[in-house]
């Protein structure tokens, strides 16, 4: 089975390009002035526009206000927004029929109570994306490099939408994540940096690698 993946936080042109090289289905730009992988909307257009079809391209905001998202689509030929803070289902549905993008809603896990409030969104968004719940008083909702214990996800019944399964990955443990999850979809950021918001050519390689049939 193929497993498709995504590369999240890509700021410069040769981490696209290595990205798309490795197989990467999906790339990420962080719109988050407090991440080290943050892009202007000027950045992020450039990238996008080298990024072959075929390729989705995802732009990741924060409990972003409509002005913002106005002006990022505007800006910036994506192809999925992804919401990375503590936006409800409704905000989900709204900004799916604001901008006529599919939405993809990252949901943080520490503990199985936090698996309840999935199904409401897999109600409205177009895709999840389950990922580690960051610490408490962390600077960043996401991208922290930490896993939840992925038996949490083991032999569950799935939700009604696609998911991507993230937090953590890392070319050495991302064969185990997909064999104890059942993910079809994995997203990466900090383990296939060499330093934050710096990609690394041969660990997307080894990542895109680790996941591959043959493997
Ligand atoms: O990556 C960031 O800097 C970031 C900032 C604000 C919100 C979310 C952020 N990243 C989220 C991602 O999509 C990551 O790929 C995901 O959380 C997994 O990150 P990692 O554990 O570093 O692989």
């Amino acid at each position: 089975m193929t497993i498709a993946f995504k590369v999240c936080g890509l700021t410069r042109p040769q981490d696209v390009s290595a990205a798309v090289q490795s197989g990467a289905r999906y790339v990420g730009f962080v719109f988050f002035p407090k991440s080290p992988r943050n892009v202007t909307l000027e950045q992020a257009r450039a990238l996008a526009l080298a990024v072959p079809s075929g390729v989705a391209k995802v732009a990741l905001t924060v409990d972003a206000e409509d002005a913002d998202l106005d002006a990022l689509v505007a800006a910036v030929p994506v192809d999925m927004v992804q919401l990375h803070g503590h936006e409800s289902p409704d905000r989900v549905a709204e900004v799916r029929a604001r901008y006529g993008l599919p939405v993809m809603k990252a949901l943080g896990i520490a503990s199985a109570a936090d698996l309840a409030r999935i199904d409401s969104y897999a109600e409205v968004a177009d895709q999840l994306l389950i990922d580690a719940k960051p610490p408490e008083g962390a600077d960043l909702p996401g991208g922290n490099g930490l896993a939840f214990d992925w038996r949490l996800l083991a032999g569950r019944k799935y939700w009604t939408k696609p998911w991507m399964l993230a937090g953590g990955l890392t070319p050495g443990n991302v064969a185990e994540a997909v064999r104890l999850t059942g993910a079809r979809q994995v997203d990466v950021s900090s383990g296939v940096e060499s330093a934050p918001g710096l990609k690394d050519a041969g660990r997307m390689a080894a990542f895109a690698k680790a996941l591959a049939p043959s493997n």
